[in-house]
């Protein structure tokens, strides 16, 4: 063999080997758990399918019948687990299946440099102390902003019927929900103001949505092997991710100690303020938490009010009419807690649609065996989809798929009790479980019964009939650009 043909086999070989990694998981991954084909994730990249039917088409019958399965995801091969009994394994044993966010998994990466090491993602002393510092500020909340933004979101959709004189409007509810959530968060949780329900201009809010741009490009989340070359669009991406960062902290700073009453304030981000003051962490620590809060505490809402508001216009004529029946007259948050009709719509949502679908963040510490018979190899990502165990036949029966709140129960008792015990037995998974159990549920699920009965006292919506009907294709689910029609009710 000559020189040349040396030269020339050499990118072969790198090619052939990692095309042999996409397409074959390792040789120590269990075998008697499916594989779920390699090109799977990419398709709906390629074709117009979303993230539920590409789940019925190829996850549905492996996950269903095994309760865990291969997945190439991320650049690289994981286990998914949905079987309620395999995800309490996992869920507890936090020791083998230790938390291994991005700032682990891909350091390099852009999303990593964004969110850093924070308490969704840290494992073991870290997280505690994280955790012990966020959580009075995320139990213990002032309602009165959400009640507030409700309003104001009720008044930018009343502005339209005036703008165009119409008795219907028709809006695209993405960017104004995305409003809503971050002036919610803002205010109740960080200490200020994201202002963008009332004011146009926003310097905040505009570089968030371009670092969003960056952070969620498609290619990237799915190659972030990427982040490593020294692309320019790339290199970009971190320097404003990292401006971001700053500015967002300073803000925060700024309100919080320039009020003199700072000392009695008991946002969360006081609270991280107060331990950083105390050197309990240190300044990237800091920003590493408060951006999580911003980060989860906006988009999950964001992506199940848009779920909820589309579930209320599919079904017009009969769960929005009934739960409108049913608020017209609460306008107390105690009370909306109390409204079986709207809290089983909820639970049925969140139940239906997980805003966040697939969560790979574990990383198993030492070889170990999942259920009674899957040994899986030290090193490997775990992770679970939250819409495979919730749409679980075993769990929900044969109509799994289908949308009936009516499932959860008549009365508030039984539907508390329902919702506690299916989280308990790891049969809906949306909000995770156990002690690393989503610290925001209480908060989400006030913002949507607030907004939700104000909306639904002055409005009433259906799907705007160009709206093709679709969820997102990957990542977040949520409806896809949705567009709703607006009429004023008549009372
Ligand atoms: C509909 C809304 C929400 C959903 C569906 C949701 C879902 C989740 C899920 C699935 C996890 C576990 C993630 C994992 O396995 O790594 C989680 C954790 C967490 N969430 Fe939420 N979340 C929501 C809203 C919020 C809000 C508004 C906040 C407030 C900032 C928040 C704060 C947190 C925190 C701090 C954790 C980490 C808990 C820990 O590991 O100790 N979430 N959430």
């Amino acid at each position: 063999m000559n020189f040349e043909s040396i030269l020339l086999a050499i990118p072969l070989i790198i090619v052939g080997y990692v095309g042999y990694r996409v397409v074959f998981p390792p040789w120590n991954f269990p075998k008697n758990i499916p594989t779920i084909p390699f090109y799977v994730i990419f398709l709906p990249s390629i074709l117009n399918i979303d993230q539920t039917e590409l789940y019925h088409l190829y996850l549905k019958e492996p996950l269903e019948k095994y309760g865990a399965a291969k997945l190439f995801f991320g650049s690289r091969w994981n286990i998914i687990v949905t079987k309620p009994q395999m995800l309490a394994q996992v869920f507890k044993d936090e020791d083998v299946f230790a938390k291994s966010g991005n700032q682990k998994k891909i350091p390099h990466s852009v999303i990593a440099a964004y969110t850093g090491d924070n308490v969704i993602s840290a494992h073991g002393q870290v997280w505690k102390l994280y955790r012990s510092i966020v959580t009075n500020g995320l139990q213990h909340f002032d309602e009165s902003p959400i009640f507030r933004n409700a309003k104001l979101l009720g008044n930018i959709i009343g502005e339209r019927f005036e703008q165009e004189n119409k008795k219907e409007v028709s809006i695209s509810m993405t960017g104004l929900v995305q409003r809503l959530c971050l002036d919610n968060i803002s205010q109740v949780v960080l200490g200020f103001d994201f202002a963008t329900l009332t004011s146009d201009k926003s310097p905040l809010h505009d570089h968030l949505m371009r670092i969003k741009k960056q952070i969620f490009h498609p290619f990237f989340l799915t190659f972030p092997f990427f982040d490593h070359l020294p692309i320019p669009a790339r290199r970009r991406g971190f320097k404003d991710v990292e401006q971001f960062r700053k500015q967002l902290v300073e803000h925060v700073d700024d309100q919080l100690v320039k009020n003199y009453k700072f000392e009695q304030t008991t946002f969360a981000a006081s609270d991280l303020i107060r331990a950083y003051n105390k050197d309990h962490i240190n300044r990237k620590q800091l920003t590493d938490n408060i951006v999580i809060l911003l980060v989860a505490g906006h988009e999950n809402p964001q992506l199940l009010l848009t779920t909820s508001l589309y579930l209320l216009a599919k079904y017009s004529q009969t769960w929005q009419r009934r739960i409108r029946e049913e608020i017209m007259n609460v306008f107390d948050s105690k009370k909306l807690l109390e409204s079986p009709l709207l809290n089983s719509f909820l639970y049925e949502a969140v139940r239906v649609y997980p805003p966040l679908n697939t969560i790979i963040n574990r990383c198993t510490s030492k070889t170990c065996l999942l259920g009674t018979n899957v040994v899986i190899p030290k090193g490997t990502y775990v992770g679970y989809n939250n819409f495979g165990t919730n749409h679980d036949k075993t769990s929900w029966g044969p109509d799994a798929d289908e949308f009936k709140p009516e499932r959860w129960g008549d009365d508030m008792e039984s539907i508390t009790k329902n919702w506690k015990h299916a989280k308990n037995a790891c049969k809906v998974s949306s909000f995770h479980g156990g002690r690393r159990a989503c610290l925001g549920e209480k908060l989400a699920l006030a913002e949507m019964r607030i907004t939700i009965a104000e909306i639904l006292r002055n409005y009433e919506w259906t799907l705007a009939p160009e709206w093709d009907e679709k969820m997102t294709p990957a990542g977040p689910l949520a409806p896809l650009n949705l567009k709703l029609n607006f009429r004023k009710v008549n009372v």
